[in-house]
């Protein structure tokens, strides 16, 4: 298959900004002039100068091209030798060896060309030589008497600098951005299953259009080298990326907080949750089969959401669910969005709810302890307070409707935006409830994996006057987690939601886990 490495042979088709700033060449020095480059449409990289007529002529310009082949044959050709000429302009240039002489060489460089030489000596363009300028600045400024000369001298100078320093900037960027861009298309292009990783890259916000510039320049390079088949292929990559980008710009669009894509959900679940969905989210559905967004409705009226759901071809389907803004989206009601919902799952001991109360202090989140819920049950005397002391003192699960309801309640009468969920679902009977009860799932689950001997040092060090944490109650509290709390784990696993922290180490470089994973979910 064709593959192509742009980053280092286009470094100026990203138009930079700062051209603006750039002083022309002609009679700027000494004269200040200041000349803002203009694009002109059909002529990217400007080999033609600026436009000679206005937007009238421009788009008379372009209507005869499109019209006219010879026209545009011609044009072409002129482009390609204004190419050429400037090529052997450039290395017909000797580059000094000193930072005096690439100042000036800089310095000489004429404006449409300040970012291929950007690109050609970016590893000169180091912290000695911005020193350096630095330092020539420095003379002029803290000179007694200035003269003329100096004066400009300065003016061209600092100009110079801020054109370099923000070209850099520039050009690492797009540097990176090309290098991540071609990792993450060459992990599409070579995945076996094409469908899950680009949902994962989906969950992971990783679709971007630099990767579809990138799998252009790599099927125009195809198609160039008559490799049909490469090209269908790519093609058919590219529209499926191209719907989900379309996605994410429509979810901006409509000012939403976050883009939640639940695979594989059922038409019953999505049904039995109606009313919550069209108040909450919007929804497009898709063919899994075709691996792309076969067709989409927006679901936040009701008549909308009626054809999405007696249309037979959408299953198995990919739901995405766009939650909307509590103030900008839905219909703009204190009701109109469920907090956004993150599980915390992990063994005894592992420190969960350590990780949590840190989360909830720097992420806004409401903390919801299924334990503390059961616990503060327990001293409340209730009816129930008896079962569950039995049950909790022999390590077992409380029954999940119990449990479900307490955190049900918890969940109304916070209004906080985004709530923890620490310690449950312990088995799948209770994530099966909860789905049940609550009509809804979590948006994230977070799993703390901890060494069973290094939880058991920690229960027993608690101290918290706990009736489960004695080495009787704790063994049989890590069986339940193996046999019936990892289940719960796998299955998130497979829906693309857990995201796994390794739970040994200090409370704060767990904790530096945890904020990154915040971090690259956007919180
Ligand atoms: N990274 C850590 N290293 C050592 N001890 C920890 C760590 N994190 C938490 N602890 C301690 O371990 C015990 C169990 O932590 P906790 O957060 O209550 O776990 P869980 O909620 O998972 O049962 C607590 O006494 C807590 O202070
Ligand atoms: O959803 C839950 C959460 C907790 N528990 C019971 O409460 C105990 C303590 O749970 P907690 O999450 O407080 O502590 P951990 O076991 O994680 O240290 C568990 O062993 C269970 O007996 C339960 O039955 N269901």
């Amino acid at each position: 298959m064709a593959w192509q490495d742009n980053a280092a042979t286009q470094p100026n088709r990203c138009g930079m900004a700062w051209q603006a700033f750039w002083p022309r060449q002609c009679g700027w020095r000494g004269q200040k002039v200041y000349v803002v480059e203009i694009f002109f449409p059909k002529d990217p990289e400007g080999v033609l100068g600026p436009p000679q007529g206005g937007h009238i002529a421009r788009l008379e310009f372009r209507r005869r091209l499109d019209r006219d082949s010879d026209a545009r044959e011609a044009f072409q050709r002129q482009v390609r030798e204004e190419q050429e000429r400037r090529r052997q302009e450039r290395e017909a240039r000797v580059i000094p060896d000193t930072d005096a002489g690439l100042v000036e060489f800089f310095l000489d460089t004429e404006a449409r060309e300040i970012e291929v030489e950007i690109a050609r000596l970016r590893p000169r363009l180091n912290q000695p030589f911005f020193d350096y300028i630095q330092r020539e600045l420095a003379q002029i400024k803290f000179a007694i008497t200035r003269t003329a000369e100096m004066e400009d001298r300065l003016i061209e100078l600092e100009a110079m600098q801020k054109v370099l320093l923000e070209g850099v900037e520039a050009y690492d960027k797009l540097q990176n951005d090309l290098v991540t861009a071609k990792e993450r298309l060459t992990k599409i292009l070579q995945s076996s299953d094409k469908k899950s990783t680009l949902l994962e890259m989906v969950e992971r916000n990783e679709l971007n259009m630099s990767i579809l510039t990138l799998l252009d320049e790599n099927i125009a390079s195809a198609r160039t080298s008559n490799q049909e088949e490469a090209v269908a292929f790519m093609e058919n990559v590219r529209t499926s990326i191209l719907k989900y980008i379309t996605w994410k710009k429509m979810a901006s669009q409509l000012n939403c907080e976050s883009v939640i894509y639940a695979t594989g959900v059922s038409s019953t679940v999505m049904a039995s949750q109606k009313r919550e969905l069209r108040l909450w989210f919007t929804v497009a559905v898709c063919d899994l089969y075709e691996c792309g967004i076969s067709y989409s409705v927006r679901c936040d009226d009701a008549c909308c959401y009626r054809s999405c759901f007696s249309n037979k071809v959408c299953l198995p389907f990919v739901a995405l669910l766009v939650r909307l803004n509590t103030e900008g989206g839905g219909d703009g009601g204190a009701n109109s969005c469920r907090p956004f919902i993150a599980f915390v799952l992990g063994g005894p001991g592992s420190g969960k709810g350590t990780q949590c109360a840190r989360i909830a202090s720097d992420f806004g989140f409401a903390h919801l302890s299924a334990g503390d819920l059961l616990r503060h049950e327990i001293s409340s005397g209730s009816d129930k307070g008896q079962m569950i002391l039995d049950i909790i003192k022999e390590g077992r699960i409380v029954p999940s409707e119990i449990t479900v309801e307490l955190i049900r309640k918890a969940m109304e009468t916070t209004d906080a935006k985004r709530v923890l969920i620490d310690g449950f679902p312990r088995c799948e009977e209770n994530r099966i409830a909860f789905e049940r009860i609550t009509g809804t799932e979590p948006d994230l689950v977070i799993f703390f994996d901890c060494p069973e001997d290094e939880m058991v040092k920690r229960l027993l060090g608690r101290n918290q006057g706990r009736v489960d944490d004695n080495i009787e109650t704790i063994k049989k509290r890590l069986k339940v987690f193996d046999n019936l709390n990892i289940p719960v784990v796998d299955y998130y696993s497979s829906r693309g939601k857990v995201h796994k922290i390794d739970a040994t180490g200090t409370e704060e470089e767990i904790f530096g886990a945890v904020r990154n994973l915040f971090a690259s979910l956007r919180f």
